[in-house]
């Protein structure tokens, strides 16, 4: 049976750090601040956004939350973001996607001022990660703190190892996959076009799957011993808990890719509380260099 990573512990540990050099930052006077705007009243956002400014709380954060309503002009959303840009009390910025269908995304992202991207999109610093300076890049969050669940089983060297993402989007598979490079795997990126997903599965020593698509990977796509690292986040029926419930599953069959995994992450309590962390050693980081004190390694 796998070991199962316990992403909510780890999760913990990085917010204890991040608390306690915050803490330290105050001496500096300076207090890390994040700004996280939403747009509209998509409810899974919503308790998202909640969970985010709460856990910056706990960091001792400033924390500002910005609930634009869902009809919001893409001129007035430059204009927070620019506001934002040039405030001095505010670290990081977090634009909650996705965003409502008439605002163009893509230029929204790239109106963040980049040291302040704290979610890693900005062409800056994709550029930055994908040009191998992954000290000076802002990560975006997930592929960050599954990089961090990775490194807790098999150090932070994967010098000979084999890995596989399926998924290849901006936030996450891309990311992810330039991260493995960067720690020495040898890493295949598979989609939707890929031929004989099982069998290139079965390649892989690691194993990312970014989906969307409810316990897709099954348990005879898990070489032996692989690390096995579940990114998806589907909220699926549960009949079985009463009429009209719901329960969260990954993109991995759970039970059965455990008995072929060598260690995997569950789904609640993996990744997830890895995202939030990771946001929130991010706007430290940012805080940091605006005080010109080194920070802390995660
Ligand atoms: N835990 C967390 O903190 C987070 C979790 N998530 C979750 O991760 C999952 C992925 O998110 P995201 O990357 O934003 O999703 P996207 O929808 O942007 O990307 C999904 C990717 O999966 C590929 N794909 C879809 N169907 C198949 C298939 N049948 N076989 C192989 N590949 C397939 C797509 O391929 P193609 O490009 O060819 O269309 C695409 O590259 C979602 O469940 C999301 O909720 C996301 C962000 C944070
Ligand atoms: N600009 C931007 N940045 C993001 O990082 C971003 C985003 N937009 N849009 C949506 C996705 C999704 N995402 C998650 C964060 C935490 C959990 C999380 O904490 N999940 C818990 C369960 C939560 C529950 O019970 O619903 C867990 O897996 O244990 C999940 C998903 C961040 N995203």
């Amino acid at each position: 049976m796998a070991e199962i990573i316990d992403g909510k512990k780890i999760a913990e540990d990085v917010v204890a750090t991040v608390a306690a050099t915050a803490k330290d930052l105050a001496a500096h006077g300076v207090k890390p601040g994040l700004a996280v705007v939403i747009v509209g009243e998509d409810p899974a956002s919503q308790v998202y956004v909640a969970s985010k400014s709460r856990k910056a709380k706990e960091c001792g954060f400033h924390s500002v939350q910005h609930t634009l309503a869902g009809g919001t002009s893409q001129a007035d959303l430059v204009a927070l973001i620019e506001q934002l840009n040039v405030d001095p009390a505010i670290h990081g910025i977090l634009v909650q996607l996705p965003l409502p269908a008439h605002i163009d995304s893509g230029a929204i992202i790239q109106t963040i001022e980049p040291d302040k991207d704290v979610d890693g999109f900005t062409f800056v610093n994709v550029g930055r990660l994908g040009t191998g300076e992954v000290d000076s890049a802002f990560v975006p969050c997930t592929p960050a703190g599954s990089m961090l669940l990775i490194e807790r089983v098999r150090g932070r060297d994967l010098s000979g190892l084999t890995a596989v993402v399926v998924g290849r989007s901006n936030i996450v598979g891309k990311p992810m996959a330039n991260l493995l490079l960067a720690a020495n795997c040898t890493v295949t990126i598979a989609h939707s076009r890929t031929k004989d997903l099982p069998a290139l599965c079965r390649t892989a020593d690691i194993l990312v799957a970014a989906v969307g698509r409810p316990e897709m990977v099954k348990g005879d796509w898990v070489k032996q011993g692989a690390t096995v690292i579940d990114v998806g986040i589907n909220r699926i029926p549960a009949p079985e808990k009463g009429e009209g419930k719901t329960r969260l599953v990954g993109d991995v069959a759970f039970a059965e890719a455990a008995e072929n995994a060598g260690s995997i992450t569950p789904v609640p309590g993996g990744v997830g509380p890895m995202t939030i962390a990771m946001l929130m050693a991010n706007t430290l980081v940012s805080a940091c260099r605006a005080a010109g004190v080194e920070p802390p390694r995660f």
